[in-house]
């Protein structure tokens, strides 16, 4: 396999997309809109992420599914759009290939990408980068965010991830709390400052969550009802996922010429 194979352009939906296949045969497909990882397979062949049947896939609105990059505000937590702007922004290629057995590619986003009324509302000079490789039965996933003007901003950012499980009613999840949790309907809780460590288990399958950077967490899930509202996800489908995100909801604000780095692994 050579550095051409490793990402490939192809569309999601009605979305450009890249395929990053890694020599080990682990499978990422990821849109450009947004930056957006939709699926990841490992070696093993199995599906790690959830995306709904009724996401829209033409650019119109969020991806409901995989995991959208939250910047610069999380959720309500502020006067801007819900859950920021680089989840509804087209991206740009900045690199791609393979690494020592990892397919890697790296999106950019800046000021000039974005579409005008959302540069209006966050004034700031920023770039951010989202590096996302896979190798074997692994992802790393790392954001970047460097203050690129001449005054300080704040921010909130997070990998909002959508994990596809059999059944939410019978994960656990360890790390965010005293005792291990389990979800049986509708659940929204932020946890801030939480292990660097966390693992969601769903039945015979572990899966190990690293963060670095990303001092806190959500976890996330809609249930029955709250599924319902939602236009873009089938009633029952609130129980094929649950939404584990490395989150930075407060920080100081970041200086001209300084960059802030989250990273996120899950194996
Ligand atoms: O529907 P959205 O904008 O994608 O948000 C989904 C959920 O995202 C979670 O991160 C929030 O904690 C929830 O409150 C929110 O409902």
């Amino acid at each position: 396999m050579n550095h051409l194979d490793a990402a490939v352009s192809t569309t999601f939906g009605q979305l450009p997309a890249l395929l990053l296949t890694s020599p080990d045969g682990a499978q990422a497909n990821v849109t450009l809109y947004g930056a957006h990882l939709i699926s990841w397979r490992g070696a093993d062949g199995r599906e790690r992420l959830f995306c709904s049947a009724k996401s829209a896939l033409d650019g119109s609105k969020a991806i409901r599914g995989g995991v959208p990059v939250i910047f610069p505000q999380f959720a309500e937590r502020g006067s801007g759009m819900r859950h920021g702007f680089a989840r509804v922004s087209n991206w740009r290629v900045l690199d791609q290939g393979l690494d020592e057995g990892w397919a890697f590619a790296v999106f950019a986003l800046a000021p000039s990408d974005l579409a005008p009324q959302h540069a209006q509302a966050w004034p700031h000079a920023f770039e951010l980068r989202l590096r996302i490789a896979i190798r074997a039965n692994e992802l790393t996933m790392a954001f970047e965010v460097r203050n690129t003007g001449a005054t300080p901003f704040p921010f909130a950012a997070a990998l909002h991830t959508y994990f596809l499980v059999d059944d939410v009613g019978s994960v656990r999840i360890l790390g965010v709390e005293r005792e291990e949790l389990a979800i049986s309907d509708k659940f929204d809780r932020v946890y801030q400052g939480v292990e660097p460590r966390l693992a969601l288990v769903d039945g015979g399958v572990v899966l190990t969550l690293r963060q670095d950077g990303f001092a806190d967490a959500v976890v996330w899930n809609p249930g029955l009802e709250d599924a319902a509202a939602l236009a873009d996800m089938a009633d029952e489908e609130y129980r094929r996922f649950v939404c584990i995100e490395p989150a930075r909801l407060e920080g100081l604000a970041l200086q001209p010429g300084e960059a802030w780095v989250g990273e996120y692994q899950v194996s």
